[in-house]
């Protein structure tokens, strides 16, 4: 009787692909049949190996994908390591809503980590400090610290994650992955070959195993394109402004010039940033008119 066993491709090596399963790492082919179809397996998706009595290994099907993003691409991402700079490029929450909408729509969490503040004086610092903080006071896991970052991201990849880093060119990721496997590998010596392996193909992209799920081995991706979201969907991206809108008076209210809307509510209130709203507003004419603002491209 051939055993079946599910696992996570790793990574895809000359027409082979790495899948981590419960009793270790497995070297499976596609099956004939199965590589007939259009559907190929991509790095992160949930696959079923078969394992015949010669001890050769098939993967025989691919399990429902909940995402696929990135380039390389990766499937079934939970999680984004969100990479935004303080400087070269400039810190700005209009990248920064663009790139959490974006996952939110995703269907991926977010944790954000300001990089280069090393770079920004006192009172500049302060100012993208405070901004940060009304993200995180709504939800976000917010780092300025990578020695800090580094210690505590194990501890928040739990079984089945799949986390990538994302971020604007230039922001920091490739850098902020080289530390973070550094600190894993002094941690852990067993994720070094998987580690090594990764180095090698730099273009391709592989999975290395962090706490008790994967981190990719790619700095991840600077591009986003926000036009295929709906548009009376938009709101609901708004973490904060979702969390109200049960108390807008209308179902679907999109917070615009609707009666007894919660949102503008706390708008006027100032519980709802401003530069939030206007970032709503600004959205909701980028993806009426088809257009996204050249720094995400
Ligand atoms: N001072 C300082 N420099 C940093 C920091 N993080 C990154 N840099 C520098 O910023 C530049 C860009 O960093 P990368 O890590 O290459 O950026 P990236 O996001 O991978 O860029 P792409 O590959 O273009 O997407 C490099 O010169 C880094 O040395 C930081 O925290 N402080
Ligand atoms: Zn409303």
């Amino acid at each position: 009787m051939p055993e079946l066993v599910e696992g996570v491709v790793v990574s895809l090596i000359a027409g082979y692909y790495d899948v981590e399963t419960p009793a270790g790492l497995v070297r499976t082919r596609a099956k004939g049949a199965f590589r007939k179809t259009k559907e190929k397996p991509q790095v992160g998706d949930r696959v079923k190996v078969k394992l015949d009595e010669q001890g050769l290994a098939y993967l025989v099907s691919i399990l429902p994908r909940k995402n696929r993003i990135g380039r390389p691409a990766v499937a079934n991402v939970s999680h984004v390591l969100l990479v935004i700079s303080a400087v070269e490029p400039d810190f700005s929450v209009q990248l920064l809503d663009r790139f959490l909408t974006f996952f939110s729509w995703q269907g991926v969490q977010v944790t954000i980590y300001l990089s280069k503040s090393d770079l920004l004086g006192e009172e500049k610092l302060k100012e993208v400090k405070d901004q940060l903080a009304y993200y995180q006071q709504i939800g976000y896991p917010v780092y300025l610290d990578r020695a800090k970052l580094a210690e505590e991201l194990p501890g928040k990849i739990g079984p089945e994650d799949i986390w990538t880093l994302a971020g604007q060119s230039g922001a920091g990721k490739s850098t902020l992955l080289n530390f973070i496997k550094e600190d894993a590998q002094q941690e852990t010596g067993a994720i070094s070959t998987s580690l090594n392996r990764g180095k090698h193909t730099t273009r391709k992209v592989t999975l290395f195993k962090l706490g008790e799920g994967f981190l990719a081995d790619t700095p991840g991706f600077s591009s986003i394109d926000l036009t295929p979201i709906k548009l009376t969907d938009l709101a609901s991206y708004f973490r904060e402004f979702k969390a109200l809108s049960s108390g807008c008076k209308f179902r679907g209210c999109q917070h615009l010039h609707e009666p007894k809307c919660a949102v503008k509510d706390a708008l006027k209130k100032g519980k709802i940033a401003q530069f939030r709203y206007d970032d709503y507003l600004a959205m909701r004419t980028e993806i009426e008119e088809g257009r996204i603002p050249e720094y995400l491209k």
